[in-house]
């Protein structure tokens, strides 16, 4: 099993393609009829105020929530529901969601670690479970992404011995090791110090360079403007804007936006801009 897939120059089909997608808790529409396509290869970044359906969006993509209609393919498969050719909804088997889901890698605010294993323990766990791979090759690749995140010297160590930097580079190092074809972050830092986000920050600017394709959650702008390929601004479950750093963060900005990071460098949670 190979460690990193560098998407192909010429895969031009997005790894991930929104189409329509709302979700509605109770009588609350928190995604309004999103459309997106997140390219391969690259990181997307999406941002927006507390509240917007940011995260929400990413557990649709996820198949952690369903969408309450509109339907989601990744690189080109439908993922949970089918759309015939009138445009209804159909849901697919078990085994296939499954089979597409299993395409995708999610890292979490919170690292959900076992705390009863040790940083190798925790990578190689659903290579040997679910995965069936023999505990030896599970070790030796679960080394391989440890090192990776710069924790190889950390392998024996429990969750408790660990910095929440360190801890949210192991969870980084299992989501690597079922070598999955995207990665998603839902705000990978915000449980952070500051020290220790720019450890955690690095590492996904790595991944980023290597070619992964990334859709990064994040409040961290100055992440976003400097790896985001793309930038989706979410805005009361509507996308406002989609497009690249300069076309978002240069001159003009749109006034919605502009409003936005005001309120974040006011809070000096953004310096890079
Ligand atoms: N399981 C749920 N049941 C009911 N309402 C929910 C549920 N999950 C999210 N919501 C609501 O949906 C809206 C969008 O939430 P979401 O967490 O997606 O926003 P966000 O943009 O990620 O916010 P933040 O930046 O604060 O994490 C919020 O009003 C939230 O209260």
């Amino acid at each position: 099993m190979s460690s990193t897939r560098p998407s192909p120059a010429t895969d031009d089909i997005p790894a991930v393609t929104v189409k329509g997608v709302t979700k509605r808790f109770g009588d609350t529409e928190v995604l309004q009829g999103i459309d997106l396509s997140v390219p391969t290869g690259a990181t997307t970044c999406l941002i927006g105020p507390s509240g917007s359906g940011k995260s929400t969006l990413l557990r649709c993509i996820a198949f952690l929530e369903e969408a309450t209609t509109g339907t989601i393919l990744i690189h080109g498969d439908p993922l949970g529901f089918a759309e015939g050719p009138n445009g209804q909804r159909s849901r697919l088997s078990p085994q296939k969601i499954r089979a597409v889901r299993s395409r995708i890698g999610m890292v979490f605010q919170q690292f959900n670690l076992w705390p009863h294993m040790t940083a190798l323990g925790n990578v190689c766990e659903a290579l040997v479970t679910v995965r069936k791979m023999k505990r030896s090759e599970a070790e030796d690749l679960g080394m391989a992404q440890l090192s990776r995140v710069g924790l190889e010297n950390r392998a024996g160590h429990y969750p408790s011995e660990l910095s929440g930097g360190q801890q949210q580079r192991v969870a980084i190092a299992r989501a690597l090791a079922l070598d999955p074809e995207i990665l998603l972050f839902d705000e990978p830092t915000a449980s952070l110090d500051p020290e220790l986000t720019g450890e955690v920050l690095n590492v996904m600017r790595d991944l980023a360079d290597s070619g992964m394709t990334l859709l990064v959650v994040t409040h961290e702008i100055g992440f976003a403007a400097t790896v985001g390929r793309r930038i989706a601004f979410l805005d009361h479950g509507k996308l406002l804007l989609n497009g690249t750093p300069q076309e978002l963060f240069g001159e003009p900005r749109h006034p919605r936006l502009g409003q936005f990071l005001e309120t974040y460098l006011d809070r000096g949670a953004a310096t890079l801009l």
